[in-house]
């Protein structure tokens, strides 16, 4: 037990997938991991452990934003032995062609700001994905779904106010805005683990299309399965 999650030892897997809310890492479980236990309910952030293709896999809520993320996953490296890091988000789309339900590998994270950020002080760190689980995924991806590859921004807050920030972004390509992989990146560099944010987008900030609510499992299974084949390919 830590500060943050319930389960014993052992009962997390080695490899973890990393949903923002707590309800889509029980969705998830539920759909796509074979005797799914629950095995964190601390703060209400679930967490489930199973198997997939008989492989043992933990699906652990992680929370909004950076700092929340750090919680979990520095415990889930620290004290449970986790190895490969998968998060599986939500994201909104910054370019005109990465379209509303398809998904984005993030190859590389900018931020402002992160909880790691005080250690490079003014170094601009640059985290990146592990490419093995990269190139895996972008694999799976394949004649699954409009799959995209490139470098996204990680904002500390949802609601932005700096409209200028935002146009240079799009103007140096970055894919789409989120808020948790540059620390998961920077984290899995720290302590020599594997990482990957894979992101469907699910409202775009050119078009203000959104994903209907309706629409939501059924966009965001794909990129839980791409996940899944990527962390054991
Ligand atoms: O859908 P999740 O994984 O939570 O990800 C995105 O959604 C939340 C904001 O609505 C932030 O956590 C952002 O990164
Ligand atoms: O951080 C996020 C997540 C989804 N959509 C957004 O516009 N921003």
């Amino acid at each position: 037990m830590t500060f943050h999650i319930g389960a014993k030892p052992g009962e997390i897997a080695e490899t973890v997938l990393l949903p923002g809310d707590p309800y889509r890492a029980r969705w998830a479980a539920q759909t796509f991991l074979k005797d799914a236990v629950l095995v964190n309910e601390v703060r209400g952030m679930l967490g489930y452990t199973g198997t997939w293709k008989g492989e043992r896999v933990t699906i652990q809520g992680s929370g909004m934003g950076m700092p929340s993320l750090s919680i979990y996953v520095n415990e889930l490296i620290k004290d449970y032995g986790a190895q490969t890091l998968i998060r599986i988000g939500s994201a909104g789309g910054m370019q005109e062609h990465v379209k509303v339900r398809d998904v984005v590998l993030a190859q590389t994270a900018s931020t402002l700001g992160s909880p790691s950020r005080g250690i490079f002080r003014e170094l601009n760190f640059a985290p990146c994905a592990d490419f093995g689980l990269l190139q895996a995924a972008w694999k799976a991806a394949q004649g699954r779904v409009d799959c995209h590859v490139g470098g996204i921004y990680s904002n500390d807050t949802f609601y932005e106010e700096r409209e200028d920030l935002g146009a240079q972004l799009m103007r140096h390509g970055v894919l789409c805005v989120e808020m948790e992989a540059a620390e998961l990146y920077t984290l899995a560099a720290r302590y020599g683990r594997r990482a990957l944010a894979i992101l469907t987008i699910s409202d775009h900030l050119i078009t203000n299309e959104a994903l209907p609510a309706g629409e939501r499992e059924r966009s965001f299974g794909d990129m839980v399965e791409i996940a899944l084949e990527a962390a054991f390919s």
